[in-house]
């Protein structure tokens, strides 16, 4: 009885990490790699510091930050606790959280809490109701197989395919416990060895994107839900049951086979798909999915193993970063920068180029030779959830390709401390906070020196506000404790360099290189000037707007968006920056009260598939500012919007479906969306005056590589801004300040407790 209510307790406990968008996804290859006799340890330790999360203090568990409002105004934005009400946007239904850009939200989105009805509050009653029951076998085992079998629970064991491919692991554990034939198998034979929690989840999207893989894995599905049974039919029945057992064993086997297999080539295919394609456009897709399918078979019966022509690093990467990226040569600075003694010499360096000047290839290459030369775990720590989404969509492929862990530590998402490998290298994708605490407890479980490389984007994000704090406690703790980890810190906006080489200890590379070219121009009323650092007053006159405005139009749009906007749209993409949120859906809705009715017909049919998205993804409610924009080819985005419409939203930009898109600063952080031009509403983001690094920033966003082949950005201002503009054009960007200093009570205390803590130093002995 003991026996089966513990068994109960793991399927569930298994199917528990391995939910989609789970940090546990990444289960499955952690079990695997675990030495023997490690695997009921892990299981409570898991457990244990699942539990933990809610008790942590913020140090270790640390709230991440809203970009809506950090990014901006460089301050810290008020922290929600959790359990705290959110801000209930425009777009969501009353209840929904904001899952990309509110990480504190997300903290404990993916943990079932013990309440009334709770899958884990079922389990602990069924234990309960075993240790009560006098009579012991039979009655207590039906007794469990019925309410396995209830409907909550089946609901949540079959819920999704990422807990089938759990289930698999699940019924291999449990014929390993009673002595089965697979005992003894090595991790290595698993199937879902190699497949890093980040691609399955990857594939979970992937299969909601493409009709036919759906055929595919509704199969599996079907297979898989024939395992619950099968397992939980196992319940009824005596464990060394050896005929049954081999059966099974066989069959899995099989079927985790082919779940591999289908799995990587659909994986390989899925990060073929750089840019997004909007979803329903059916032609299209199922020409690019024949496509991507022929090129990922391609690439895993070409097995190589050589190493060297690339920087290093086998041929195939240069060959994936064709394939998957479109890019078939380096910059000359990529190159440069590349084969600098100093990073050959594995010292740290900070790089420093325009947006868009291709910096993170540079980091890709680094990061590839320490994961498959070095045999070392790579860090990269980006500012956002988003942004870190976004890097693991991009080098999944690359994990699959080439033998590496892609794991990500952002919102609910990061196991602490990492699961320890035995053969292929971790590639640990975080932000900034969750950065700070997989360091820690690196150095906890004395094991930093893992660490071979980390690599800071957005560097100069550590002069800003307590995050940024956070970015230097991490580093110097890394710095201090690892003299062996190289750090690499990259930005296009830095200008205190030296103070931050002493910092860091490192070596520095700078190049205005900039693929695409960028005009940057003011507009005063309705005259456009250029900006032009050679002229006396920084700028020189462009033109003058021509737009017939009606009186109720000037009256509604005194800044001529309408005219500016039109002057692109609907053939090119455009971004208008506003302040705040409100004002982000404001001027959406103001811009399709005087669009044409032209605008309308604009890829009509795909605007309607989108519509209806959308809608399914709120429940069947749909903004009613999207409900009016959308049609025209227009959307806000912004911090409110839930991770289901963000992606849906930036898909149909990516694609042209939409060509407007009005945001906030959330959308200046490095996310790749193309736009020939950027209009600045107001030289402000929120009511604070808006920065170099900011307007930079923002302005950067214009011209992508690869996307456009030229940009410009147009910031809107008044008269009485215009000196204070000026000032913002041509001053040099703001510096890095310390903020544990300048919070000397709050972050060096912070650092020092936490030091102690980790016993990186001790309390002075008393004499
Ligand atoms: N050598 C190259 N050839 C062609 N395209 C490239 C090359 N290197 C990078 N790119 C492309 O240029 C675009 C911008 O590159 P990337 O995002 O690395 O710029 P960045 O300097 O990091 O910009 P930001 O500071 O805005 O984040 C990407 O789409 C990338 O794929």
């Amino acid at each position: 009885m003991e026996e089966g209510a513990s068994r109960i307790r793991r399927r569930v406990s298994v199917h528990k990490r391995t939910r989609p968008g789970s940090a546990s996804a990444c289960a499955a290859p952690a079990e695997a790699e675990r030495a023997p006799g490690e695997a009921e340890e892990e299981e409570e330790e898991g457990a244990g510091a699942r539990r933990r999360k809610t008790a942590q203090p913020a140090e270790a568990q640390p709230a991440e930050a809203q970009p809506a409002e950090v990014h901006p105004a460089g301050s810290s934005r008020p922290s929600r606790s959790p359990g705290q009400t959110p801000v209930i946007p425009t777009s969501q239904q009353p209840g929904a959280g904001d899952q990309h850009y509110d990480s504190e939200e997300d903290m404990f989105g993916d943990y079932d809490s013990f309440s009334e009805n709770s899958i884990l509050a079922q389990v602990e009653d069924l234990e309960q109701r075993y240790m009560q029951l006098p009579e012991q076998g039979k009655h207590a085992t039906d007794l469990a197989s019925e309410d396995l079998h209830s409907e909550s629970i089946k609901n949540e064991l079959s819920v999704t395919h990422v807990s089938d491919f759990t289930e698999c692991k699940t019924n291999e554990q449990t014929e390993n416990q009673t002595g089965g034939e697979d005992a003894a198998a090595e991790p290595g034979d698993d199937p879902l060895y190699d497949v890093p929690s980040s691609q399955v989840l990857c594939f979970d999207d992937l299969q909601s994107s493409s009709d036919d893989l759906h055929h595919q894995s509704t199969q599996e599905r079907d297979r898989s839900s024939s395992s619950h049974k099968t397992g939980n039919e196992e319940l009824q029945h005596q464990p060394n049951d050896e005929m049954s057992s081999k059966v099974q064993t066989s069959s899995d086997t099989n079927r985790r086979k082919s779940i591999k297999d289908f799995l990587k080539s659909a994986m390989t295919g899925n990060a073929k798909a750089q840019i997004p394609v909007f979803s329903r456009n059916k032609q299209l897709k199922e020409a690019l999915l024949s496509e991507e399918m022929n090129v990922a078979k391609e690439t895993i019966e070409s097995s190589s193993s050589d190493l060297g022509p690339f920087y290093s690093l086998p041929s195939k990467v240069r060959d994936l970063y064709v394939q998957f990226k479109g890019i078939e040569k380096l910059y000359e600075w990529q190159h440069t920068c590349l084969t600098l003694s100093c990073v050959q010499e594995r010292k740290n360096l900070i790089y420093s180029l325009p947006t868009s000047g291709g910096k993170t290839l540079v980091a890709e290459i680094l990061m590839l030779q320490e994961l498959l030369c070095r045999r070392k775990d790579v860090l990269m720590i980006l500012p956002y959830v988003a942004l870190v989404q976004e890097k693991i969509s991009g080098l999944s492929s690359f994990g699959i390709e080439l033998g590496f862990f892609v794991e990500e530590y952002a919102g609910s998402k990061g196991r602490f401390p990492p699961t320890k490998r035995r053969e292929k290298k971790s590639l640990y994708i975080a932000t900034i906070e969750k950065a700070h605490s997989l360091v820690n407890s690196l150095i906890e479980t004395g094991r930093i020196s893992s660490l071979g490389l980390v690599v800071v984007d957005e560097l100069h994000m550590i002069g800003e506000g307590s995050r940024g704090a956070i970015l230097e406690m991490t580093l110097a703790k890394v710095i201090y404790t690892s003299k062996t980890t190289q750090i690499i810190g990259m930005s296009a906006t830095l200008n205190n360099v030296k103070d931050l080489q002493e910092f860091l200890q490192a070596e520095y590379y700078s190049s205005q290189f900039r693929p695409v070219e960028l005009k940057e121009y003011l507009k005063i009323n309705d005259t456009i000037y250029e900006v032009d650092s050679k002229a006396e007053s920084s700028m020189t006159f462009s033109r003058l707007l021509h737009y017939k405005y009606s009186d109720s139009l000037r009256k509604m749009d005194p800044d001529h968006l309408v005219a500016l906007v039109t002057e692109v749209i609907p053939n090119y993409s455009c971004l208008v920056f506003c302040p705040s949120k409100k004002n982000c859906e404001n001027v959406a809705e103001m811009l399709c009260k005087f669009l044409d009715k032209e605008y309308l017909k604009h890829r009509e049919k795909e605007k309607c598939e989108l519509m209806k998205n959308l809608r399914s993804s709120s429940s069947g409610h749909l903004c009613p500012i999207l409900r009016r924009t959308v049609p025209f080819g227009v959307a806000y985005h912004h911090g409110g919007l839930t991770g289901e419409e963000r992606k849906l939203l930036e898909e149909a930009y990516s694609a042209g479906v939409l060509c407007l898109l009005t945001c906030t600063s959330t959308l200046a952080a490095g996310v790749n969306l193309p736009a020939r031009r950027v209009i600045l509403r107001a030289p402000y983001v929120a009511k604070e005056f808006l920065k170099r690094n900011q307007y930079k920033q923002m302005i950067g966003r214009a011209g992508r590589a690869g996307i456009d082949t030229t940009g410009e950005s147009i910031l809107i201002l008044q008269e009485k801004d215009k000196q204070k503009v000026l000032e913002l054009i041509t001053r040099p960007p703001e510096n890095c300040y310390s903020h544990l200093v300048q919070q000397f009570t709050k972050g060096i205390q912070a650092l020092f407790l936490s030091l102690i803590g980790l016993k990186v130093s001790a309390y002075p002995s008393l004499p």
